[in-house]
Order: structure tokens, then C-alpha cells, then sequence
């Protein structure tokens, strides 16, 4: 095993192929750069979508503040499936199941189920326009003025918008969700004017009142395997315009989630987490080395 000096031990993790790097800087002041997570993205052998930092707690009663990094170096307020992975490797460590986090967002709470699965309750949606954020006054965020494509035939029109702690539309579609090119239009929706912090951008097919298949172009990170805010934003969506019930399972195309809005308002994310390998960073740099295994 080689360590640089300054390294932190880290874990290349996916939570349904979304690919995800912990990164454990307890005990240490500094941050991930900006600069080390591009660097790590370029790096082949870890291409991810989030880097999930776990920190020492800074509110009492919570287990770690966890910062969250996308793959371009911003910074991205929520992350499920990321969460998930968090949760499996302190239960992992720690022998205990349950853990309460801080985010940037809000507090979390976060559980190893007995049959493996870890379920994350990411908190209450937030659903005026100006907490998503969108640039202009909507009324009603079920249904938004945008589209893309021809004026009088819109590939993708009129999306649903939530905030999961951070912006999703969910665009609404009777075919099949991969007859649309999302890695076209992906970019121009989470750079689209009316999201003034970009927005993440799903295409959303209702199978019935508790299935649904979606795709999710990710802000920071581009076409991913699954994301976890996505999914639960769609439900959220998908229940207040009487598309679908609030425990709906969500097919993504790297697996299923279970996802429930509560009746007391908060969202429950439930699925799996896989660790694949482990390794030390410079989170200053991005420079990795990875555990030798013993054969
Ligand atoms: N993969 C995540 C969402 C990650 C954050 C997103 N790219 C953003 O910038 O908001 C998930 O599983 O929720």
C-alpha cells in the first residue's frame, strides 16, 4: 500500500452505478479542491459523479457534515445515492446502523436496513419558485413555461420543478425515455436561463401509479446511471399532479429505488450501495493510489 503524505483514505463506491468517491477528511481542516476533483475525474480509473467528504461534525447531535462534490468541482447541495454509499461504509466501520448527517441543506438521517439496503431520509421538498430557484415568479411549479425543440412540435416541454435541496425538473413523456437524446439536451436545460443555479434535468415515464422510468441528466456530472434527488423530486412531482401515488419504485437505468413522500412531508429514498475499491487522496491535488489486495 503507498500513501502520499498528505493522503486521505478514500473509497470508489457506486450507488446503482452512480458513481460515487468517499472521502473521509475527519480530523483534518482543509477541503476538497475544486482543482483535485477534476483532476480525479480526468484520472482514468475514477470517473465519478460525486465525491462525498465526510467531515467532523459540526452541529452537536450530528455524526459528520458531509460536503458534497460534483465531477466539474461544484459544489451540489444533496446527493442520494451518494448518501447511501456514506452510510454503508461508516455502518461498515462503526458497527452501528443509523446515522444523523448535516449537509449544506439540512439534516439527514440515514440507515443500514438488515437486508443490506441503506434508506435516506433526504428531507421536505421545497416547491415555491424562488426556492428551486427559478429566475422568474411561477405560481404554480407543477408546470412551468419551457421547452425545447420546434415551437409548434416541443421535443420536451413544460416541466414539473422541485427543489430536493437542489433544483430538478422532471419533463413529463409517453414514450419511451431513451428515445430521447438527453445527452443533447441535457445541456441546454441545466443551462437554460429561467434556472439561475442550472438545474438537474430528468425525463420522467409513468408506468402506472407506483412505477416509473427515468432518466436524469445531472448538473456538474452530465448523463448519469441513477440519481437519487432526481427520483425523488419526480415523485414528489409525480404525486402533486395526481400522475402517481407517493411510494412509487423508480426505474433508473442503473437499477430501482423505493421511494416515499411521507405523509409528514419528507422524502425516503430506500436502495443499494456497493463498495468496488479503496484507495488514499491528496485532497489538495487529486492524486490518487489505490490499496494493493492480497491475492
Ligand atoms: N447523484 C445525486 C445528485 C447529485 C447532485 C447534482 N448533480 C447537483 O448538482 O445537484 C443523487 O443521487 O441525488
Amino acid at each position: 500500500m503507498r500513501h502520499s503524505v498528505s493522503g486521505v483514505p478514500f473509497l470508489k463506491m457506486n450507488g446503482l452505478g452512480n458513481q460515487i468517491i468517499v472521502a473521509d477528511m475527519r480530523g483534518r481542516a482543509d477541503r476538497v479542491t475544486p482543482a483535485a476533483a477534476i483532476a480525479i475525474n480526468d484520472t482514468p480509473g475514477t470517473k465519478f459523479d460525486q465525491i462525498m467528504a465526510i467531515h467532523d461534525p459540526r452541529t452537536p447531535g450530528t455524526a459528520n457534515y458531509i460536503e458534497i462534490i460534483n465531477s466539474d468541482g461544484t459544489r451540489a447541495q444533496a446527493c442520494g445515492n451518494g448518501m447511501r454509499c456514506v452510510v454503508q461504509f461508516l455502518t461498515a466501520e462503526q458497527g452501528r446502523q443509523a446515522f444523523t448527517f448535516e449537509t449544506v441543506a439540512g439534516i439527514l438521517f440515514g440507515e443500514e436496513l438488515e437486508d443490506g439496503m441503506v434508506t435516506v431520509d433526504m428531507g421536505t421538498p421545497k416547491l415555491a419558485w424562488y426556492d428551486i430557484p427559478l429566475a422568474e415568479e411561477f405560481m404554480d411549479t407543477r408546470q412551468i413555461e419551457l421547452q425545447i425543440g420546434p415551437i409548434d412540435a416541443p421535443v420536451l416541454h413544460s416541466p414539473s420543478v422541485a427543489s430536493m435541496g437542489n433544483p430538478h425538473a422532471t419533463f413529463w413523456v409517453n414514450q419511451d425515455v431513451w428515445s430521447y437524446a438527453l445527452d443533447r439536451f441535457g445541456p441546454m436545460l441545466e443551462n437554460h436561463p429561467i434556472f439561475p443555479e442550472r438545474a438537474n434535468i430528468s425525463i420522467a415515464q409513468v408506468i402506472g401509479r407506483d412505477k416509473m422510468i427515468l432518466r436524469t441528466w445531472e448538473r456538474g456530472a452530465g448523463l448519469t446511471e441513477a440519481c437519487g434527488t432526481a427520483a425523488c423530486a419526480a415523485v414528489v412531482n409525480g404525486a402533486r399532479t395526481r400522475r402517481t401515488d407517493r411510494k412509487v419504485t423508480v426505474t433508473l437505468p442503473g437499477g430501482d429505488l423505493l421511494i416515499e413522500w411521507r405523509e409528514d412531508d419528507h422524502v425516503v429514498l430506500t436502495g443499494p450501495a456497493e463498495l468496488e475499491w479503496t484507495g488514499t487522496l491528496d485532497p489538495a491535488t487529486g492524486v490518487w493510489t489505490r490499496d494493493e489486495v492480497a491475492a
